[in-house]
C-alpha cells in the first residue's frame, strides 16, 4: 500500500521504517529540510535502537523515501498519516497548528480520494477539526473528493519504538467509516497476530480519549508508587519488595510500578496536563490527575533532597557525578528529563556536576550550554574522578553492573544516590559505599 507520513520524529520515523519493512511504499515528509536531507543520506536525527539499520534497509530497497515537499507527500499515499508534534503549554492547552497545517496542505494539493489519519496525540474533537479544515480547503477550490478522516493514536515507547511498532499490544482505529477501517486493517496486518485481541475499532472520539486515558493511567501508576515509596521510607519498608508483592496480582500486573526519580519525557507530563486542562475547561475536574502531577513534581527533587540530608545541608562546593541524563534509557531524548531538575537544584545550591550519558550528551549540551559548574565527560568512569558522590538518574544497561570497588576508590566520600533502584543496597554497602535509593527502608529518611 502507498503511505505518506507527515512528521519524521521519534514516532513518524519509526512508524515509517516499520511500514516500509513490512513491504508498504512509504514516503515520509518533514517540514525540517535539514532533517530530510540527512535522512536521504541515511543520517539519523535521533537515537532509537534498531532504527538506523531499518531506515538504511528501507532506503536500499526503495520502500522508504523522504521528502520535504508537501505537495509530493500529499499526492503519494492512499493513506496519509499526520504524526507531527502537538506540544501543550504550561496550563495544558494543546497547540494543533502543525496538525492543521498538514490538514490544510492535503486539502490544497490532494487530487484523488484518501484516508487521512491523525496519529499525533491530540484532544478529543481534533479529527473533527481536521475534517473541517480539509473540507474547507477542498470546497475553496471546488474539489469534490472522497476523504475519510480517522483517529489512530500511537502507544509506542521511546527506546523500544521499533519493537513496539512491529508488535503492538493493540492498534486502536477510530473510525466509523468501513472504507477507512478496511484500509487501516490491511495496512496493519503484518503487525497483528491476533486481530480479535490486538485490533480495536471504535469511534474517533473514543480513540482520541483512549490515548490520553492510557498515558494518564501510566502516569498515575508511577506517582502512586512514588507516594508508596515515600511511605516505605518512613515505615522502614522496601518499595522494591512491595512492588513485587503487588505486581504478582494479575489484576495489577508487574509493569509500570517502578518508583524512581519521577517520570519525564515528551508525553506523559504533556498529556496528563492536556487531559486535566480539557476536563477542567468542560467542568469535570480530574482530581486524581492534579495529585499525579504534584507528586511527580516533588519526585523529581527526591535525589536532591536525599543529598541535602546526606550532606546535612552543605551541598555548596560539592562535586556530584551524574550517570544518565536522558529521560529514560535507550534514547537521546532530553524533553522534560528528571535529570534537568536535579542539575538545576544542585547548581542553585552551589554544587558542581560531572555528567555522562551514553546517547544524550549532544542534546543535553545543546539545551544547557557551556557553564563553569558542569563537566561533560566521555565515559562513566571519567564522571567519577574527583567527585564526592554519584547519582544514577537514568538506568542505562552500562550502569547496571558497575565495579563498586572502583567507584569506592574514585569518589571522595563514597555514596550512591540510586534514582532508579537498580542496585542492591547490601552489595553497594559491602564495597564501603553509602547507599540511598527511592523508598528503600534501609536508607530511611526519618524526619
Ligand atoms: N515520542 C513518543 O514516544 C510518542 C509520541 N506520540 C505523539 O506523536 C506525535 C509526534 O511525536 P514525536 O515523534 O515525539 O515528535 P517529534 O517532535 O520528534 O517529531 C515531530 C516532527 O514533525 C515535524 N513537523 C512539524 N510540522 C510539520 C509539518 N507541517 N509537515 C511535516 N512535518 C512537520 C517536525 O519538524 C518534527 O520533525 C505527538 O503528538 C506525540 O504526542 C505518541 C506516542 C509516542
Ligand atoms: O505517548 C507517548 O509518548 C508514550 O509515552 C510513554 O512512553 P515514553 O514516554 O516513551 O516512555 P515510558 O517508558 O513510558 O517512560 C516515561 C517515564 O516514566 C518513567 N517510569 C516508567 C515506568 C516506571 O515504572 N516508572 C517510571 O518512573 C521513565 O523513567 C520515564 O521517565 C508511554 O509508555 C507510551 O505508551 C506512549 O506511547
Amino acid at each position: 500500500m502507498k503511505v505518506s507520513i507527515f512528521g519524521a520524529g521519534y514516532v513518524g520515523l519509526s512508524f515509517a521504517a516499520c511500514l516500509a519493512e513490512a513491504g508498504h511504499e512509504v514516503l515520509c515528509a518533514d517540514a525540517d529540510l535539514a532533517r530530510i536531507e540527512g535522512l536521504q543520506r541515511g543520517l539519523m536525527p535521533l537515537h532509537e535502537p534498531d532504527l538506523e539499520a531499518l531506515v538504511a534497509a528501507g532506503l536500499a530497497a526503495g520502500t522508504l523515501q523522504f521528502t520535504a515537499d508537501e505537495r509530493t507527500a500529499c499526492l503519494h499515499g492512499d493513506v496519509l498519516f499526520i504524526v507531527v508534534n502537538t506540544p501543550a503549554d504550561a496550563e495544558g492547552r494543546v497547540d494543533l497548528r502543525h496538525v492543521m497545517a498538514v490538514a490544510a496542505g492535503i486539502g490544497r494539493h490532494r487530487d484523488r480520494e484518501a484516508v487521512v489519519v491523525c496519529k499525533s496525540t491530540a484532544p478529543v474533537g481534533t479529527a473533527d477539526q481536521v475534517e473541517a479544515v480539509l473540507s474547507g480547503e477542498l470546497s475553496q477550490r471546488g474539489a469534490q473528493l472522497r476523504i475519510a478522516v480517522a483517529a489512530n493514536p500511537e502507544f509506542l515507547r521511546e527506546g523500544s519504538a521499533v519493537r513496539d511498532c512491529r508488535r503492538p499490544d493493540r492498534v486502536v482505529i477510530g473510525s466509523e467509516n468501513p472504507w477507512a477501517v478496511d484500509l487501516l486493517t490491511r495496512l496493519y496486518e503484518p503487525f497483528i497476530e491476533d486481530p480479535t485481541r490486538q485490533l480495536l475499532v471504535m469511534d474517533r472520539r473514543s480513540a482520541e480519549l483512549t490515548k490520553y486515558a492510557a498515558n494518564a493511567m501510566l502516569a498515575t501508576r508511577i506517582s502512586f508508587m512514588n507516594e508508596m515509596a515515600r511511605l516505605a521510607e518512613h515505615a522502614g519498608a522496601d518499595i522494591e519488595m512491595v512492588r513485587r508483592g503487588i505486581g504478582a496480582d494479575r489484576r495489577i500486573g508487574p509493569d509500570f510500578l517502578q518508583a524512581g526519580a519521577g517520570y519525564g519525557g515528551s508525553c506523559l507530563a504533556k498529556d496528563v496536563r492536556a487531559l486535566r486542562y480539557a476536563a477542567d475547561r468542560d467542568g469535570h475536574a480530574l482530581r486524581i490527575l492534579s495529585a499525579v502531577e504534584a507528586t511527580n513534581h516533588e519526585q523529581k527533587s527526591r535525589l536532591f533532597d536525599l543529598m541535602t540530608h546526606h550532606f546535612e545541608g552543605r551541598i555548596a562546593g560539592k562535586t556530584i557525578a551524574v550517570w544518565g541524563l536522558a529521560f529514560k534509557p535507550d534514547t537521546d531524548d532530553m524533553r522534560d528529563a528528571p535529570s534537568l531538575v536535579l542539575l538545576e537544584r544542585l547548581w542553585a545550591a552551589g554544587a558542581r556536576v560531572q555528567v555522562y550519558d551514553p546517547a544524550a550528551m549532544p542534546n543535553a549540551r545543546g539545551l544547557i550550554g557551556e557553564r563553569d559548574d558542569v563537566r561533560w565527560c566521555d565515559t562513566a568512569q571519567e564522571a567519577l574522578q574527583g567527585a564526592d558522590v554519584l547519582a544514577l538518574v537514568t538506568e542505562w544497561a552500562e550502569f547496571r553492573r558497575p565495579d563498586f570497588a572502583g567507584i569506592a576508590k574514585a569518589l571522595r566520600t563514597p555514596a550512591i544516590f540510586d534514582g532508579r533502584n537498580v542496585y542492591d543496597a547490601a552489595e553497594v554497602e559491602s564495597a564501603g559505599i553509602a547507599y540511598y535509593g527511592i523508598g528503600r527502608g534501609r536508607s530511611s529518611l526519618l524526619h
